[in-house]
């Protein structure tokens, strides 16, 4: 079977106080496109549903003009809605008490991504898998500015969950220095937050992170 694009390569999450306009978050998200993104996640932790669906909306027609998938973090509903404005190619990312991935499959339709945080758990993997996830997300595996309180994960996990057949996310604290680590180590998708929003020039950031990632695994 050919691997659809957005299997592997480099994950950009957005972030509400890094990009906290939005001619900020737009022309940021613009050059992180430009660099070379395999998805895009849009991610506001806000209760403001007005900005959330205006920014949402945008960012699906920005990611659609790259023919990169829109993730949306947490929010079914969310998704449901841009489905349904034709924004076709919108996926949502699913924590562990965020909903299921089978409810969020039949609101979505069939061929939707579906990601699940995995956390350091190869029984959540399982569990993901067997409900039909699109890619399991493990981490974090460094230290991680924008969320210093998520739980640590250890590398050994990502060659273990390579039996799920799925595509693996690394994420937390991942950066130019250690995103080659995550890639040995088997992960098929590295997600950033601050090595890609939190500072100046998305674009390059994002090429050198491709740069580094273009070594292969040792399991693949
Ligand atoms: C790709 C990816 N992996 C993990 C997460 C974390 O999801 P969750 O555990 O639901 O935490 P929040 O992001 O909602 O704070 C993610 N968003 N994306
Ligand atoms: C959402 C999330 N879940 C685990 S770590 C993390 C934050 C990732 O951000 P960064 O790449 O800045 O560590
Ligand atoms: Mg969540």
């Amino acid at each position: 079977m050919i691997e659809p694009e957005w299997t592997r390569g480099l994950y950009a999450i957005t972030d509400e106080a890094l990009l906290s306009d939005d001619q900020r978050l737009f022309s940021a998200c613009d050059a992180a496109l430009r660099g070379g993104l395999a998805l895009l996640q849009y991610r506001d932790k806000s209760d403001d549903g007005e900005k959330r669906w205006r920014q949402a909306s945008e960012l699906a027609a920005r990611c659609a003009a790259f023919d990169v998938p829109l993730i949306i973090n947490d929010d079914v509903a969310l998704a449901a809605r841009l489905r349904s404005a034709g924004h076709q190619r919108v996926g949502v990312h699913l924590g562990q008490q965020d909903g299921h991935v089978d409810e969020a499959r039949y609101r979505l339709g069939p061929m939707t991504i579906v990601g699940v945080t995995c956390h350091g758990r190869l029984e959540l993997a399982e569990r993901a898998a067997a409900e039909g996830a699109s890619y399991l997300a493990f981490g974090r595996f460094f230290a991680s500015r924008t969320k210093p309180s998520a739980s640590p994960a250890s590398l050994s996990l990502l060659g273990e969950a390579k039996r799920f057949g799925l595509p693996r996310v690394a994420i937390g604290g991942i950066a130019a220095d250690n995103i080659a680590t995550v890639r040995q180590a088997g992960a098929d998708l590295v997600a950033a937050v601050d090595a890609i929003f939190g500072g100046e020039d998305p674009e390059s950031r994002v090429s050198e992170l491709n740069r580094r990632l273009a070594a292969p695994a040792l399991d693949s």
